[in-house]
């Protein structure tokens, strides 16, 4: 099967502009990349006029939550795919707190087997640090890798238990595995669902305090540093955090980490008031001052990759009283567009930037295929069209949820059209 992906726009990095090129694609495969002004001889190939569009290598989400099994009233592997393609993800890594816990080979074996099914992008699963995400006992990390499981996480909870936290790492680097990390200390927390700031200040809150996060930051890194693991802190959303990982990786720990849109984006100061669900998720937005520092830790290299921790939940979930209201937002569906809108359009960062921190940066630390739009490379390729604005409108998501804060922006970059090994996988 041939497919031409004709007259589309290719950042090229040493250049740092767009340039017109013609993608050809051939059995799941980049086959060949040829200058914009020849004229392709398609013969009886498929055709993708992307002329006036983005073609980049397709998009890779190392954090997200498909509900699938167990939860899915909230998302399944279907929906949720389905929604990564739609926001021009190609390649996602789904979280294992499900029901039953992604905690045994089947459910890992369950998990690729309704993807290959009935997913429309390449879904990489994890699975669980501990038994049922309880913080006792380890799981079976040999018999999961086995089955197909990438990494090994808690996520949606912290690993409280500093020994359980230090056996895990060693056995995970005994087989070369990372561990990826939901940073959260429980003491530090308890009940309170915003950050301690002046939105919880104002409004009489109990805050959430930094330090819950960082404190798992640093006692981890000194843990990875003493293992030697590959140590990978989920969306990191303080200064503090910040501060330990750069340390970290300037003396040599093998430390890596993730952002989420959210967290780059909005602070605990643009929450509306305490009755809206959609600004609560974990970590929390957290102050102007943390929002600042996670930027530049992006920037400068500290933090890795951008994620989007989609986080499907209900509307009645999200309509109960917000203290009552489970944590996360989606971000599938609006990821891009708030990056490229924020960041690219206003020249604080080049398109290129962007790309990468999407694209090549997760695929280089988590050892992936794609993330390249290059000659041989899968062909997972998300075009876009950069120019027209839209406006969120959350109705029209494909996931089954539409949690998020972000309803009404007016934004631009919305994906067009998602190929996934060659095949399209959701088109406008
Ligand atoms: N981020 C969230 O607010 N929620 C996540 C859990 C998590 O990522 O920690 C969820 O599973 O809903
Ligand atoms: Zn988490
Ligand atoms: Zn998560």
């Amino acid at each position: 099967m041939s497919l031409w992906i004709t007259n589309g726009n290719i950042w090229n990095e040493a250049s740092g502009s767009l340039e017109a090129k013609h993608v050809r694609v051939e059995n799941g495969k980049i086959e060949q990349i040829v200058d914009g002004a020849q004229v392709p001889d398609t013969g009886s190939a498929e055709v993708i006029d992307a002329k006036g569009k983005l073609v980049s290598a397709g998009l890779i989400d190392m954090h997200v939550h498909l509900r699938d099994p167990g939860f899915e009233y909230k998302e399944d592997i279907a929906t949720g795919t389905r929604s990564a393609a739609k926001g021009g993800f190609t390649t996602i890594a789904c979280m294992p707190n499900t029901r039953p816990v992604t905690d045994t080979p089947e459910t890992v074996q369950y998990i690729t087997n309704k993807a290959k099914r009935e997913g429309v992008v390449n879904v990489l699963p994890y699975a669980s640090i501990t038994k049922n995400e309880l913080g006792r006992e380890l799981t079976d990390f040999a018999a999961l890798k086995e089955a197909g499981a990438i990494g090994f996480t808690d996520d949606g909870v912290g690993v409280q238990n500093a020994q359980m936290m230090k056996n895990a790492m060693a056995l995970a680097q005994s087989m070369n595995m990372p561990i990826i990390a939901h940073c959260e200390d429980d003491t530090l927390v308890e009940g309170a669902w915003a950050s301690e700031g002046e939105f919880s200040r104002k409004h009489g809150l109990k805050g959430i305090p930094n330090e819950s996060e960082a404190i798992h930051v640093g006692r981890d890194v000194l843990l990875a540093e003493t293992t030697g693991v590959h140590y990978h802190v989920c969306h990191v959303s303080t200064e503090q955090s910040v501060r330990l990982i750069r340390l970290a990786k300037q003396i040599g720990v093998r430390v890596t980490a993730e952002v989420c849109p959210h967290h780059l984006i909005l602070s605990d100061e643009d929450i509306p008031g305490v009755d809206d669900a959609n600004w609560k998720m974990n970590p929390p937005l957290r102050t102007p001052r943390d929002v600042k520092a996670v930027i530049e830790a992006l920037e400068d290299g500290t933090i890795d990759m951008v994620v989007t921790d989609h986080a499907p939940h209900s509307a009645e979930e999200k309509a109960r009283p917000v203290q009552l209201a489970p944590f996360g937002i989606v971000g599938f569906e609006t990821a891009f567009p708030l990056l490229y809108t924020k960041f690219v359009q206003t020249g604080k960062w080049t398109l290129g930037f962007l790309l990468k921190r999407m694209t090549s940066d997760p695929a280089r630390v988590f050892g992936l295929e794609s993330g390249r739009l290059e000659q041989g490379a899968p062909a997972d390729i998300t075009i876009i069209d950069l120019n027209s604005e839209r406006e969120v409108d959350p109705s029209t998501f494909a996931s089954k949820s539409n949690n998020t804060p972000f309803g009404g922006w007016k934004l631009s970059g919305w994906p067009v059209a998602t190929i996934v090994g060659g095949k399209v996988a959701w088109a406008e």
